[in-house]
């Protein structure tokens, strides 16, 4: 479904994205990294808006690069940008209609069922004749996301899209996507990572450093991790926990009580190596 080796993407000095190899074939992938990492680079080259300097992407088994290849593509594609762009005098019915039209459907009676179809597949039925201006930033996430779902699309491409979703929603959101074919999606939540992904990437400064399943991230804490009552100066990472204990990350000293990794403490041991001197 995606298939990326050796992406390349610069903006002037910067190398945004730096020869990354991807590849996706059905579930949910996962894209993590700090910002400025090259996340939303390389989803713009998988929802074909941005084209590689070098490397080769083939998406949905066509190649994006020719223009007839990328019309296909783009009929089987839904995109969620970072940013996106919204206008604030439509109401959440025009919007998604009129990303309806883009997508070429054409028949009146069919389109005005599939608008309504994903409207209520985020549960916006009910302001859906509001105007967007008047709506709360989670609900016009959603309208963005209702967008992206137009036409039930064999890849979906979304940039950090549980932004703004309250716990409720953000339930609603992982069924959503456990249903979608191919996802892959930028994200920033932990959480969301463990709850959908089958696969998940961790790029720093434009490189991947990690490609696995959630499972294997955490496990690359497996036997650093422990805690204790009292701060740990030779821990390469520490912080305080609710229940007033420290957890800290990096060589246990003998003796002490190591314990389980999660994702979270596999990802921040990641993140640390990287920029260890
Ligand atoms: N249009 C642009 N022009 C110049 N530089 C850009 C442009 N877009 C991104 N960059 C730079 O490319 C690098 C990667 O940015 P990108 O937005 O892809 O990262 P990201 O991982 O999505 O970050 P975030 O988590 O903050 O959204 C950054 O150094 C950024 O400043």
């Amino acid at each position: 479904m995606i298939e990326a080796i050796a992406l390349t993407k610069s903006y002037g000095g910067t190398r945004a994205v730096d020869d990354v190899t991807l590849s996706a074939d059905r579930g949910v992938i996962g894209l993590l990294g700090p910002n400025g990492a090259g996340k939303t680079s390389l989803l713009r080259m998988a929802a074909t808006v941005l084209a590689p300097d070098e490397g080769s992407l083939r998406l949905l088994g066509l190649d994006p690069g020719r223009a007839d290849e990328r019309v296909q593509i783009r009929r089987r594609l839904g995109y969620l940008p970072q940013s996106p762009g919204l206008y604030p005098g439509f109401t959440p019915y025009d919007m998604v209609d009129y990303v309806a039209v883009l997508k070429e459907h054409t028949d009146r009676e069919r389109r005005r069922h599939e608008v309504r179809r994903v409207l209520e597949a985020v549960t916006l039925q009910d302001v859906m004749h509001r105007k967007i201006r008047a709506l709360s930033g989670g609900m016009k996430q959603r309208v963005a996301l209702a967008c992206a779902l137009v036409g039930q699309p064999d890849l979906l491409v979304l940039d950090e899209p549980a932004n703004g979703l309250d716990p409720d929603q953000r339930l609603g959101l992982r069924s959503l996507l456990s249903a979608a074919p191919t996802v892959l999606m930028a994200t920033h939540n932990i959480s969301e990572v463990s709850a959908l992904c089958q696969q998940v990437y961790v790029m720093f400064t434009g490189r991947v450093r990690f490609a696995g399943t959630p499972a294997e991230l955490a496990g690359l804490a497996h036997g650093r991790v422990w805690e204790d009552d009292r701060q740990d100066p030779d821990a390469v990472r520490s912080w305080l926990t609710p229940t007033g204990s420290y957890r800290h990350l990096g060589d246990p000293p003998s003796g002490a009580a190591v314990v389980d990794p999660t994702l979270d403490d596999g990802y921040l041991l990641l993140a640390r190596m990287e920029h260890a001197p």
